[in-house]
Order: structure tokens, then C-alpha cells, then sequence
């Protein structure tokens, strides 16, 4: 058809003569006349009559909406002055002190009454210490909390919230001995929730209030014996299982702190960040200890990170606060810890220390800020200066058996208060000051009110709009409608550009750019999560995985190191099935976040304004895609096949029971000694403390009680798979309770699988694992050195049962399981008190597998038992010799 033929169109006709258009078209093509083309045709007739007033209506409330929009612009940099003003006068680093009331338990167990006790608060911000004999010492905090509610504490946080908004770096501790309260006051309970889940909710919700768009995402991590733990990552659980990649701290050029590889999400709403929360909580370490059932045996710390892509006047672009629940200062003495508790209590104690030392630095404005003394103050080290809004929440014990402690907690605290007020405030000066803040916050709560009248006045305007723009010419619609996808701000794409991806994890972490150097050259990486980083170096993972073997309580500590490391063995998945559609930051150095985002970039991510909401809401209408994605949940589906850690609440799981003293074998008792020492059959479960019962058997055994790990539901699929089979048969029996224990009462619990008492050895592709009864040890926990006793006692009393085996069957028939209940029943004993493993006892352990099935075990065993015994290894022979021998 020439196009000259065509007849004319005029591009402003009006949108009902197009029907007949296209029929006039239709009259040059006759066999174009389709249904198609009809429908086409009465779906526009059947449009709305244009309305010539509607588009005159429609820029005059724009116009409106827009000087609206000015207004609350103009009251929001009032605002945001104001609350600095205010934050300055209260102070950038601020102290409060937070007293726990006493316990139900403690008021009946003859405690001190409520206000009675040696801590008083004088009024809300002194405090009075009763040392005794008429002397008492007050302390002055910016606060006081003595009986207050959730709520009492929250309404003086929310100020610092509020600055975290205007684009401040925010932080706020929880500091105080262990077992007052800390991670009540942070994390509270579902009745009565603490400051983070207030904060996540004040965020939100101020966000929305705000006529400017926020990203906002989630990060959560613990420092736990000095390393980064990121708790959104669940650890791996079996040896197979890809090593979580480990976090580094870096410093990009600005001096902002980023934290390579931690796992950082994307959340829309309140719910899923709480819902990321409490998976985080879930993953924490926690052990009871003397000082409190729930101790948490690390630094939580949550980062909340902003983005606000359209407020050139913010503070920053990203800002972000982190909500720290510092692990409990406790005293050796008083907590009586020992193996591992007491390396997590000397671990928390100097990171406490060290933040002491890094707040009293910057108060004193020295010049010298020794934030690399501690993990704890590098992480924080762009959260914590002068532009930063510091809060610490002291908490301290009302119970007289705590003075010592409270007396630490205390002075900590002043010292970080009185350096910062420096010389005594006058109270002239004092009364000035608090005249100001009133003021000041006056003000604030008017122009709060204010723009709250006018964000609903601009919300019912946007409405009207919306409902004016139906009926404006068809061009006109497009062209509202193509302008209000055009403020999507382009910083929120770069945003999502910048998660960084895994280029080269071949190439050695020393050879790869940093941050800083990435952020020089403008280089960025992009990979896929297939790609991740398969290892740490073999110190971090033996911390993950080892299983010390001292005694009962130190076996239980280790298993409840974390809730998420378990053990070696279990199967625990790890290894994330990758979604295509998930672009994720992979390798310590050639990230710098990892930020979880779909590549569908979903607006509804982009926490905003009504107004912009609702655009973006027509717009998803428009394109018919009603389907709302949730990064957070796709998070949570790249999990899902991880056991579940939800059955047991959080903090309410008793994961070990206190720390025993060691028990000392006694030396009259020759027949016990010689029997020394891992009870194998012990019903002692690490989820409970031992009953009475339990230490009765320990005590006759007179050794080392070493209780069986039960293996929970989750965890016996995996023991299968990991585990090599128990040759001796009974492996996937639970084992018969141990001679001093009655068994009717330690094993009737069906839902509990006990591993066999036997020894076994695994090799995986990353460590040997030895398992004894129902302990396994990978090969990098083993020490260099092995007592030649120890040894000895093993093989002898391996040799003494293998005796009595013969004596009872007259054959080897190791299988036999009348041997096996005379092995279980005798509860022999693998290890003493203080044997370390090491390859050599790993491989005689071998060695006596393959001996056993060559029937000459009992020979062999006097072999090497004798050698051993005449002290061969302290001339220097090494495990290969032995082995040589033994074959
Ligand atoms: N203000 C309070 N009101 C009611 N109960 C409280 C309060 N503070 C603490 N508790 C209770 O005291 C117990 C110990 O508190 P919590 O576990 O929070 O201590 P913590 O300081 O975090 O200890 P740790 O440092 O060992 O983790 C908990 O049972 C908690 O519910």
C-alpha cells in the first residue's frame, strides 16, 4: 500500500474517531478485517466520554500536591536540625543504666525486695549504690531505669532512630555483667519486644511517613571467640557441606566500614525483617552457664542499613545503625567457668575492654582511636565517632551477691559518661540545658503534626489525582503515567548494580583487589552463587568443628557452641540450591556486600511515600502483575532445606548444662582407674542438665563421664550417610545403658537414637574423623602430643575385653552381639580426662579395625601396649614406626 494513499491522520484526533479510523484503514486491506480488530475497535468506544475540564482539574491539584510536597520538604530539613540540635545537647554518646528487677526465684529464695536492695535508683537519672555501713556512691546517667517498662526505655531510644532517618550512623550497646537483661532489654519477649524489634517497626514507619524512597536491608552477625559469624548463613553441619565464606572486615576509601560477604537483604516491611531476625537469633551461640540459663556466648550485632536515593540533604546516601547485644561481662571466679565457656568469657571480656578503651579515646578526643584492639570496635569503627549517635544501655543486677559486678558495669559506665561531659555541670548550666532539650522537643512535635496534616491532605490529593487522570485524553494518561515511572531514581538501579559478584576464586585472596582498590579502578565483578568460596583456612574451620574431649560438660559445651554447629556429621545443608534468578556476591575479596536481590528489580522493595507507593501500584496494575516478590522469602527458600531450628524457641533451648570441675581420678580405687574412663553408655543428654542420677553414675565411675550425644530426629538421616557403619553391629541400635545407669530410665525416650560405643574412623574429603562411641573427632582438633599412659589404658583395656570376649565365645566373632553388650556393659574407656588425639592415635584406632578382622588384634595390641609402655614414643618414634609394627 503507498503510504501517500493513506488517508490523512491527524495525531490530535480524539480518541473515539479512532474506531472508524481503523475501519477506514480496513477499506485499503479488506482481509484484515479480524475479530482482533473488531474488539480492538469496541473496547476503545467503550472508553469514558473525554472530559475537557479534567485536564485543567488535573495540573491544578498537581500543582497543589507539588507546593504541598515543597512544605513538607521545607519541614522536614527543620526537623532534621532540630533533632541534631537536640541530639547534641543530649549528647552524641549517651549512657543509660537499666536495673533489673529481681526474679520471682530470687525474691523467694530470700533475695532483696524490690528498692530495697543495694541499688536504688535516686531518680531518673541517678542512681545510688549502698555499699554499707552508711556509704553510699551515686552515679549520673542520662537515664535511669529502675521498674521501667519496655516502652519507658524504647521512648528514649526512638530519638537516635529518628536520626538514623536523617542519614546518621547510629549505634546502641547493650552492655552489662551476664544475666541482667541485656538481651531482654534488646530482644525482649513476644509480649513485652525489645529495642530491635522497635527500631525495625520505628524505621519502617517513619520511612513510609517520609516523602522520600528508602531501600533498607537486613544484615545480622555474631562475634564469637574473636571470629565473624554471619547468622543469616546457617553453618555447615556436615564435612561435606560448603563452608559458609568468611567475613572481613574493610575499610573503603571514605573510612566507611564494609564487612566483606556478609549476607545483606533486602526487606519491604517490618514483618520481614523480624522474620530474618529471629532466624538470625535462632543461629546465635548460646550455653547456660551459672550466671543465667540463656548466657549468650557471643556479640549479636544487627546492621540496619539505609539508602535514601532522592534527599541530596541527608547526612548520607547509606547510612546504617547497629543494635549490639554485647555478650555479659562475668567474673571468672564468680561464673566458674572452664574450657570453652571460660575462652568465650575471656573473649568477651577483652572486647568489652577494648570498647572501653576506643569510647574513652574518642571522649577524650585523643588521637590516636585503637579500634583494632577488637573485632567488636573494627566493625564498628564508622559507627561510633563524632558524627555518629552512640547509646549505651548499662544494666546492672539488684542483687547484693552482684555488688562487684554492678560496681564494674557502673564505673565503666561513668567513665564513659563523665569524660564526656567533662568538667561537673553546674546546675545553673544543667537547668539551661534541660530547658533547651524541652524546647527543642516542643518544636519537633509541631512540625511533626504538622506534616502529618499534610501528608494526609497530599494522600487524599494523590487519590483525587488518580481518579482525574481517568479521565483525560488517552495521550495524556500515558504521559502522566510515563512521567511517574520516570522518578523511579536512578540510584536506586545503581543500588542493585552494585551487588558485587565472584570473579576468580582461584586466584589467592592476596592477589585480589580490595574494596578500596575496586572502588579506585570503578571495577566490578559479577558471578554466580554456584562459584562460592568452597573453604576457609583450616584454623577457621577447625573452630567450627572440633570436639575437645575432656569431660562431660566440656563434650555438651562444645555441642551447643552454636545452635547452628552442632556437629561434624549431621545434615545440615548448606549448600545453597541456587535460584537463577538470585544475583549473589560470592568470595571474600571480590565482594564487598552481599546483597540478595532478584534481577526483576521489585519497586515494592523500595520503602516510600504513599504517593509514589500508589504510582507504583497503578503501575504494576497496568501490567497486569499482581504477583509481589519477596526477596526475604526467596532468602528463606535457598534454606529450606535446612533443618528446622524453629522447633525449639530460640532462646528458650537449654543447650548444655554448667561446667563441671574436673573430676579427679582417685588413686585407691585401682580397679575404677584401670577401667578409666569414657562412659560411652551415659544417659546424660546435653539438652539437660544431669539429674541426680547421672552424676551418681559419674561419680562411681570415678573417671570422666562423656555422654552420649542423642541424636535428634533431624540429625539421624544424616548419621548414615556420614558416618561409617559400626562393624560391631549395633549401630543402629541405640546402645544399652551403662552399667551404672538404668537403662529402662535413660533410653526409654523413643524419640532419642544413641550412636554406638565404638570406634570408628571416617575420611572425608577435608579432615579424618574419628568416631568414638558417640564422639567424633575431626583430625585438625588433634594435638601433638599423646600421653603414652593414656595409650596404653586405651589398649589395655581394649586388650582386656578382647580377653574376655574370647574367654566368653571361644572365637573372634566381633559381631556377635552378646559381645557387644559385654563391650557397652563394661563401658570401656577410650580416653582420659586430658587425651588430646592425634594422628597416632588415630592411627592405631585404624589399626585395630583392620587388626581385629585378621584375628591377631590381641597380639598386636600387647605389641605396640608394650612398646608404648616402655616409653618408645618419648624417644622419638613416630606414629609410622607403630604402624609399621602393627602390620
Ligand atoms: N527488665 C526485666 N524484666 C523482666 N525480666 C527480666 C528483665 N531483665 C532481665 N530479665 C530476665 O532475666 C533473665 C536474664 O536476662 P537476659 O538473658 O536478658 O540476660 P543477659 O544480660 O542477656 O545475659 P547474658 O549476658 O548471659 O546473655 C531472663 O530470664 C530475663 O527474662
Amino acid at each position: 500500500m503507498e503510504i501517500s494513499s493513506m488517508p490523512a491522520m491527524n495525531p490530535k484526533k480524539s480518541i473515539q474517531n479512532l474506531g472508524e479510523t481503523i475501519h477506514s484503514l480496513l477499506g485499503f486491506k479488506s482481509h484484515l478485517n479480524s475479530n482482533w480488530v473488531k474488539s480492538v475497535c469496541e473496547i476503545i468506544k467503550s472508553l469514558p466520554e473525554e472530559d475537557e475540564s479534567a485536564a485543567e482539574e488535573f495540573s491544578k491539584i498537581k500543582e497543589e500536591v507539588a507546593s504541598l510536597t515543597h512544605c513538607i520538604n521545607q519541614l522536614n530539613t527543620q526537623r532534621r536540625q532540630l533533632l541534631h540540635d537536640l541530639l547534641n545537647l543530649k549528647g552524641n554518646i549517651r549512657v543509660f543504666c537499666r536495673v533489673r528487677p529481681l526474679t520471682l526465684a530470687e525474691n523467694i529464695g530470700g533475695g532483696l525486695g524490690f528498692g530495697l536492695g543495694h541499688v536504688v535508683a535516686f531518680d531518673t537519672s541517678n542512681l545510688l549504690l549502698e555499699l554499707g555501713n552508711n556509704k553510699s556512691k551515686r552515679y549520673t546517667f542520662d537515664s535511669v531505669f529502675h521498674g521501667s517498662s519496655q516502652d519507658g526505655v524504647f521512648s528514649e531510644v526512638e530519638p537516635v532512630i529518628k536520626s538514623v532517618l536523617d542519614g546518621y550512623n547510629a549505634c546502641i550497646f547493650a552492655y552489662g555483667q551476664t544475666g541482667t537483661g541485656k538481651t531482654f532489654t534488646m530482644e525482649g519477649t513476644l509480649e513485652s519486644p525489645g529495642i530491635v524489634p522497635r527500631t525495625i517497626q520505628t524505621l519502617f514507619r517513619q520511612a513510609e511517613d517520609s516523602n522520600h524512597n528508602f531501600l533498607i536491608t537486613f544484615s545480622m552477625l555474631e562475634i564469637y571467640l574473636g571470629n565473624l559469624r554471619d547468622l543469616l548463613v546457617p553453618q555447615a553441619m556436615r564435612s561435606t557441606d560448603p563452608l559458609p565464606p568468611c567475613l572481613s572486615i574493610q575499610t573503603d576509601p571514605k573510612g566507611g566500614i564494609e564487612i566483606e560477604n556478609l549476607v545483606s537483604i533486602q526487606v519491604s516491611d517490618f514483618n520481614q525483617a523480624l522474620k530474618l531476625y529471629r532466624f538470625g537469633c535462632q543461629l546465635r551461640s548460646t550455653a547456660s552457664t551459672n550466671s543465667n540459663t540463656t548466657s549468650s556466648r557471643s556479640h549479636c550485632m544487627i546492621r540496619i542499613s539505609i539508602t535514601c536515593f532522592d534527599a541530596p540533604e541527608r547526612r548520607r546516601e547509606t547510612n546504617k545503625i547497629w543494635l549490639v547485644d554485647l555478650g555479659g561481662s562475668e567474673r571468672v571466679v564468680k561464673t566458674k567457668a572452664w574450657g570453652r565457656r571460660l575462652d568465650e568469657g575471656r573473649a568477651i571480656n577483652l572486647s568489652l575492654s577494648a570498647l572501653g578503651d576506643v569510647i574513652h579515646a574518642l571522649q577524650r578526643r585523643k588521637r590516636h582511636i585503637p579500634y583494632r584492639n577488637s573485632k567488636l570496635t573494627q566493625v564498628l569503627k564508622d559507627s561510633l565517632g563524632d558524627d555518629s549517635k552512640t547509646l549505651m544501655l548499662v544494666h546492672v543486677s539488684p542483687k547484693e551477691e552482684d555488688l562487684c559486678e554492678t560496681i564494674c558495669s557502673l564505673n565503666f559506665a561513668a567513665r564513659v559518661k563523665s569524660v564526656q561531659l567533662g568538667p561537673e555541670e553546674s546546675n545553673e548550666a544543667r537547668h539551661q540545658r534541660e530547658a533547651s532539650i524541652k524546647n527543642l522537643q516542643q518544636k519537633i512535635e509541631e512540625i511533626e503534626d504538622e506534616r502529618q496534616h499534610m501528608r494526609v491532605k497530599i494522600q487524599n490529593l494523590n487519590q483525587k489525582l488518580e481518579l482525574t487522570r481517568k479521565h483525560l485524553p488517552l495521550e495524556e494518561q500515558v504521559e502522566t503515567s510515563d512521567l511517574s515511572s520516570e522518578q523511579v531514581p536512578p540510584s536506586e538501579l545503581e543500588f542493585t548494580k552494585s551487588i558485587k559478584g565472584n570473579v576468580g576464586s582461584e586466584v589467592p585472596r592476596f592477589m585480589r583487589s580490595t574494596i578500596s582498590s575496586r572502588t579506585k579502578i570503578g571495577t566490578e565483578h559479577k558471578t554466580s552463587l554456584h562459584s562460592r568460596r568452597k573453604r576457609r583456612p583450616a584454623s577457621q574451620r577447625a573452630g567450627s568443628v572440633s570436639f575437645p574431649v575432656k569431660n562431660h560438660s566440656e563434650c555438651n559445651s562444645d555441642r551447643s557452641i552454636s545452635r547452628s554447629t552442632c556437629a561434624v556429621g549431621l545434615n545440615r545443608k548448606t549448600s545453597v540450591e541456587l535460584d537463577n534468578a538470585t544475583v549473589y556476591s560470592q568470595d571474600i575479596s571480590e565482594c564487598d556486600i552481599k546483597t540478595v536481590v532478584l534481577p526483576d528489580r521489585d519497586m515494592s522493595q523500595v520503602t516510600s511515600n504513599p504517593r509514589n507507593i500508589e504510582k507504583r501500584g497503578s503501575r504494576k496494575a497496568n501490567k497486569g502483575n499482581s504477583t509481589k516478590v519477596s526477596k526475604v522469602d526467596q532468602w528463606f527458600s535457598l534454606h529450606k532445606d535446612e533443618p528446622s531450628i524453629s522447633g525449639a524457641a530460640a532462646r528458650n533451648k537449654m543447650v548444655l548444662d554448667i561446667p563441671l570441675p574436673e573430676k579427679k581420678h582417685r588413686p585407691n580405687d585401682n580397679k575404677k582407674q584401670k577401667q578409666a574412663v569414657l562412659e560411652v553408655g551415659s544417659s546424660v543428654s546435653p539438652d539437660k542438665p544431669p539429674t541426680l542420677k547421672d552424676l551418681f553414675a559419674e561419680e562411681t565411675s570415678s573417671s570422666l563421664i562423656c555422654p552420649p550425644q542423642p541424636i535428634t530426629d533431624d540429625q539421624k538421616d544424616s548419621l548414615d550417610g556420614s558416618l561409617i557403619e559400626d562393624s560391631q553391629g549395633g549401630s543402629g541400635s541405640p546402645s544399652p545403658p551403662d552399667s551404672c545407669s538404668d537403662g529402662s530410665e535413660n533410653f526409654d525416650n523413643e524419640d532419642e537414637f544413641y550412636a554406638t560405643p565404638m570406634v570408628q574412623t571416617v575420611e572425608d574429603i577435608d579432615h579424618s574423623m574419628i568416631k568414638i562411641g558417640r564422639h567424633r573427632f575431626s583430625s585438625f582438633d588433634l594435638d601433638d602430643s599423646i600421653s603414652n599412659s593414656q595409650v596404653f589404658g586405651v589398649l589395655a583395656q581394649e586388650s582386656q575385653d578382647m580377653a574376655t570376649e574370647r574367654g566368653g565365645n571361644g572365637d573372634m566373632d566381633i559381631s556377635s552381639q552378646s559381645s557387644t553388650e559385654e563391650r557397652s556393659k563394661s563401658g570401656r574407656a577410650v580416653l582420659t580426662d586430658d587425651l588430646k588425639q592425634k594422628d597416632l592415635g588415630m592411627t592405631l584406632i585404624k589399626s585395630q579395625e583392620s587388626a581385629k578382622k585378621e584375628g591377631a588384634w590381641f597380639i598386636q595390641k600387647s605389641w605396640a601396649s608394650a612398646l608404648l609402655g616402655l616409653g618408645f614414643l618419648d624417644l622419638g618414634f613416630n606414629h609410622d614406626f607403630f604402624y609399621g609394627l602393627i602390620l
